[in-house]
Parts: C-alpha cells; sequence; structure tokens
C-alpha cells in the first residue's frame, strides 16, 4: 500500500474537514473521489471526527483517510482506532508526536518557529504541517524557516489562509509537499449538501496542484 504521505505528494493538495453528522460521511468522500481528490484530513474539531473516519475506513477504501486536529493523545487514540492512515495536528505536542511514533502512524505534527522545528527533526519528523501559513509571513517565511534544515529533507505541508488563488506561490517552494486548506470541503457545504461545489473545488485544486508540481519539476 502507498504511504499515505507519498499519496499527498503525488496530489499536492490536503482538504480539512470539520464534518458535524456521520451520515455526510460517504456522500462527502464521493464528491472528494469525483472530483480526483483521494484525500480527506477529518478534523476532531466536532464530535462526529471519529465515527467519520471509521465509516470512510470500512466504505471507501480508496480515499486515504486521515486524523486533522490532533491535540492530544486521546484524539491519536481514538484516530488510530477508527482507521485513520495518517495524522496531523496544528501544533507540536510531545506527548502527542511520540505517541504517533510508538503507534507508526505517520504523523505531521504543526510548526510554525525553527524551534518547533527542531523539536519535531529532533525526533525524525520529517514532514510537518506550517501553520498558520498565511499569517506567519506567508512563502517567504517558509523559505527562511525551512533553510537550515532543507539538508534534512524536511517537508511542510503550509495550512491556514491558503486558497486556489494563492496556493501556486506555496507550490513553488521545493520545500512545500502539498497545501492544506479548508476551502475545498466547507463545513457549510457538507452541512447543506453541496456536494457538487465540492466536486468542483476538489477538481479545480488537484488541477491546479498537479500542474503547478509538473512545473517545478520534481
Ligand atoms: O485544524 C488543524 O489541524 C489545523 O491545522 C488548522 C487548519 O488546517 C486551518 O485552520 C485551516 O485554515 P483555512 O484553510 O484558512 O480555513
Amino acid at each position: 500500500m502507498t504511504h499515505p504521505f507519498e499519496t499527498i505528494a503525488a496530489i499536492g493538495v490536503v482538504p480539512v474537514i470539520a464534518i458535524e453528522s456521520a451520515a455526510d460521511a460517504v456522500p462527502l468522500a464521493d464528491a472528494l473521489l469525483e472530483g480526483g481528490l483521494p484525500i480527506a484530513e477529518i478534523t476532531f474539531r466536532t464530535a462526529a471526527a471519529a465515527d467519520v473516519i471509521a465509516r470512510l475506513a470500512e466504505a471507501r477504501p480508496d480515499l486515504v483517510v486521515g486524523a486533522g486536529t490532533v491535540l492530544d493523545t486521546a484524539s491519536l487514540a481514538a484516530a488510530r482506532a477508527s482507521g485513520a492512515r495518517f495524522g496531523l495536528a496544528p501544533g507540536y505536542d510531545p506527548a502527542v508526536v511520540d505517541a504517533a511514533i510508538e503507534a507508526g502512524l505517520p504523523f505531521a505534527p504543526g510548526v510554525m518557529t525553527p524551534s518547533d522545528l527542531s523539536l519535531a527533526t529532533g525526533k525524525g519528523v520529517r514532514v510537518v504541517k506550517f501553520f498558520p501559513a498565511g499569517t506567519i509571513g506567508g512563502p517567504k517565511a517558509l523559505d527562511s524557516i525551512a533553510a537550515p534544515f532543507a539538508h534534512l529533507g524536511v517537508r511542510f505541508v503550509p495550512t491556514g489562509g491558503v486558497t486556489l488563488d494563492n496556493m501556486g506561490e506555496w507550490l513553488a517552494l521545493k520545500a512545500v509537499v502539498a497545501v492544506g486548506g479548508t476551502w475545498i470541503a466547507r463545513t457549510s457545504d457538507i452541512r447543506e449538501g453541496r456536494f457538487a461545489d465540492i466536486t468542483r473545488n476538489a477538481r479545480a485544486a488537484v488541477d491546479k496542484a498537479c500542474a503547478l508540481i509538473e512545473a517545478r519539476g520534481r
């Protein structure tokens, strides 16, 4: 089975999803898959997250489903038990990172500073979320912060303020493995059943990411 971070690198975009009802899980997955996006980061921002992951792992194995907003070890355990294939967090919590390593779950903690990055790389982590990407200073900030870690092969998933319009600025950076964002499958679009819009957003994001990744010649 392909490593989930390889799939993420090949596609170049990760939809960050806060879904409120497990009943919407399969329609959401089908909307993403129809848009050519076989990845979903289901965030533990809602009580439904673990149920949604479990349903998707069971009913839509073609979708690489992961857990987002993993803020504590209890969420990590719930994510694993539900069948999440990877995890991400907005910040760096050593207890969560240790638990993910121990469990063998591919996990990208969030970093914002060189200190966070040092902690992460010291644990052997090589894929991190860069959050909140837009607010920290955009691609220029990432370029500067990443430079002293480049020889370690650290790759970033900038998230927070990324859109279809600005994703090209991020994916132009070699250190960026993929971008993440909520714009592809918004909570309100899921709640109100606008799955055709989600398919359209997914297709636009994937097409753009693929073109950008090809252009930079990876
Ligand atoms: O929840 C997490 O684990 C996070 O890391 C934060 C989210 O990825 C961002 O809040 C998405 O930001 P927007 O795409 O600008 O809405």
